[in-house]
């Protein structure tokens, strides 16, 4: 479980984060919504101790990231807008060094690896070099090192960024097995059919504020409004930053 309460980060005179609060829960899929520049990925950034908040509590399973970031990152994946890919490893040797890192054993990375491939559709680039690969391959391949090591907490930034039908259909199946596995998974997404089709709970974020939790039913039911995205524009109080 990942709870934060009313955190604040200024860099100078910008004001990313002016007290943020929520909750997000084992076994669900938490989608983070807001604007370009509403404090997304500062937030997440802070969630594993790569960034110090200037005030408020962070706890990543009872554990501040502010003080202890190792034993935080040792329970969570994290899919930053950097992959970080290996252009002269094949992605059978990117995830076998990433396991190893995470101090998996040969047999059960071999059976790991089988299944995140599996579960990506990774077979067509398994043995090839990432050099050259596209931005959907490169999303993918992260995500996989990402997922590897069964982290009991994962943060996604915009994981569908650049993904064809099929791999959003894997992301989508990834994320459902995550759920049933009881990880907690927050995604920052600007994709409000994936938000529909993936998410048990939505965080909206507006000006470095949380604006609202709930159900995607329960912001609908709150703002009155049947769509989603019609829902989020009217918390907001912008039409920035909305994917369809
Ligand atoms: N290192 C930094 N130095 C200065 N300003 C920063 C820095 N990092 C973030 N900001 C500012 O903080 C605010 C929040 O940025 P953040 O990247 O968290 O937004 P976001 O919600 O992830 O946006 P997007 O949807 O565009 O990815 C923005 O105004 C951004 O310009």
């Amino acid at each position: 479980m990942i709870e934060i309460h009313d955190v604040t980060k200024h860099f100078g005179k910008v004001h990313a984060l002016s007290g943020a609060s929520f909750v997000a829960r084992d076994g669900h899929v938490t989608a983070l919504l807001g604007p370009n520049g509403a404090g997304k990925t500062t937030l997440l950034r802070m969630l594993v101790g790569l960034l110090r908040r200037d005030g408020g509590t962070i706890a990543v399973d009872g554990v501040d990231p502010g003080t202890d970031p190792m034993t935080v990152r040792r329970s969570i994946g994290f899919l930053t807008d950097q992959f970080g890919l290996y252009e002269k490893l094949t992605t059978r040797e990117y995830l076998r060094y990433f396991g190893q890192l995470n101090g998996m054993d040969d047999a059960a990375l071999a059976r790991r690896i089988d299944e995140v491939t599996e579960l990506l559709a990774l077979g067509d680039i398994l043995e090839r070099r990432a050099k050259g690969f596209s931005q959907g391959q490169r999303i993918k391949v992260a995500l996989a090192r990402t997922l590897l090591h069964r982290p009991r907490n994962l943060l996604l930034d915009e994981p569908s960024r650049g993904l064809d039908v099929m791999s959003a259909r894997a992301l989508r199946r990834a994320l459902a097995a995550l759920r049933a596995d009881g990880c907690c998974v927050i995604m920052a997404t600007h994709v409000m059919q994936e938000v529909t089709n993936s998410c048990d709970d939505v965080i909206v974020i507006a000006g470095g504020r949380t604006v609202a939790q709930g159900t995607p039913q329960s912001l609908c039911e709150r703002t009155g409004i049947a769509s989603l995205e019609d829902a989020f524009v009217k918390l907001v109080g912008t039409e920035e930053g909305i994917a369809v």
